[in-house]
């Protein structure tokens, strides 16, 4: 078995993690940290944690030497992250890093993590960034017709407030949720320049957050070269996706509901507008703590050790 700790365990990505790892068959939990849960059972926020007296760890970043661990997540706010990392490579030099958040994904030493678009890379990797969760769908939905971008997508991006984590912030204020739907960083987020940076291309974005608790709903408005059609681009994506167990692709609009709760991805909806054959729009959804945060690293750690990509996965609906 491959030992590996959390930083961050008990945040809302962490605790999706932990979830997974309950069914691994190659890794287990080394240790969770957290300061404001540390000694309190892991199951009081991971409901399926199978040992009741294991607990939450405080662990101060000079103290990573005495974990016995090969692979280390970092679910920590941005920003945070640097110290741990040089800490964790000093006292663990042959361990693989993997950071959830933003920190690493513009650093060229560092893996970039879209598991599906970067498999070749991911194998036998040692520093990963995972992507955000809504570059995630974006990437999905505008890889495959990258090249056929004549203007930049617009991006409109609906995301549950566990997107904001769980330290208060206005972004999950249930006060300012309830009945609402609250626009932010309408241009300049992170992931507008992640998307842009991935893709090569420039794109505008603008997320939203809304008073479900988890899954991002992505709507994209695209101007192509050529004209095209909704079966065209149907075609197109389902042989651009062929053989991935974790993407779907519909004719159909698809919904959060279909894929919360779920490692997988759907994109569909292609709709071509009837008067201008270059002005095509599609959806993709996912959920924002499995396939954009959790489900994805377990991914992208898998391949990093030559493990079946979905292990820890098949348990869950996908
Ligand atoms: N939420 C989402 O949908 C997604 C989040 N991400 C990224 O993943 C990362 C984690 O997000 P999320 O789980 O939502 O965050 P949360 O706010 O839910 O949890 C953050 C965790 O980090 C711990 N923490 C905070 N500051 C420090 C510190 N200085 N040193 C050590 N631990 C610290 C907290 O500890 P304590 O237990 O002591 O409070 C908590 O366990 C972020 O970078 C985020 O941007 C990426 C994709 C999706
Ligand atoms: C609703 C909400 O607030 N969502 C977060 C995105 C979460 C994520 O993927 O974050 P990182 O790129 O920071 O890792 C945001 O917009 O910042």
């Amino acid at each position: 078995m491959r030992r590996l700790a959390l930083i961050g365990g008990r945040g809302y990505t962490g605790s999706e993690l932990l979830k997974l790892l309950v069914d691994h068959p190659g890794i287990e939990l080394a240790l969770a940290s957290s300061g404001s849960q540390a000694g309190s059972p892991i199951r009081e926020q991971v409901p399926n944690w199978p040992d009741p007296d294991r607990t939450y760890t405080a662990l101060a970043v000079d103290e990573v030497a005495r974990v016995d661990a090969e692979i280390w997540v970092l679910a920590l706010p941005n920003g945070k992250s640097a110290p741990w990392v040089e800490a964790i490579e000093k006292a663990h030099p042959d361990a693989l890093i993997l950071d959830l958040g933003a920190d690493w994904r513009f650093d060229e030493a560092w893996v970039y993590g879209l598991s599906e678009w970067n498999r070749d890379a991911l194998v036998g990797a040692r520093r990963i960034a995972n992507p955000g969760c809504y570059a995630t769908g974006a990437q999905f939905g505008l890889l495959p017709i990258r090249d056929w971008l004549v203007r930049p997508p617009v991006i409109f991006g609906v995301s549950g407030f566990s997107g904001a984590g769980r330290t208060p912030s206005p972004r999950n204020d249930p006060d300012r949720l309830r009945d609402n739907l609250i626009p932010y960083s309408l241009s300049g987020h992170v992931h507008e320049r992640e998307v842009s940076t991935r893709l090569g291309r420039p794109v505008r974005f603008h997320p939203h957050v809304a008073p479900f608790f988890r899954g991002i709903s992505l709507t994209m408005a695209i101007d192509l070269a050529d004209p095209t059609s909704g079966a065209e681009l149907l075609a197109h994506f389902e042989a651009c996706y062929a053989g991935e167990a974790l993407v779907r692709v519909s004719e159909a609009i698809p919904e959060i509901r279909d894929v919360a709760g779920t490692p997988s991805l759907a994109v569909g909806g292609f709709t071509v507008d009837e008067r201008n054959p270059h002005r095509a729009s599609l959806v993709v959804v996912l959920d924002n703590l499995l396939k954009g945060a959790a489900s994805q690293a377990l991914q992208n750690i898998n391949l990093a050790f030559g493990l079946d990509e979905r292990s820890g996965l098949e348990f869950i609906d996908s």
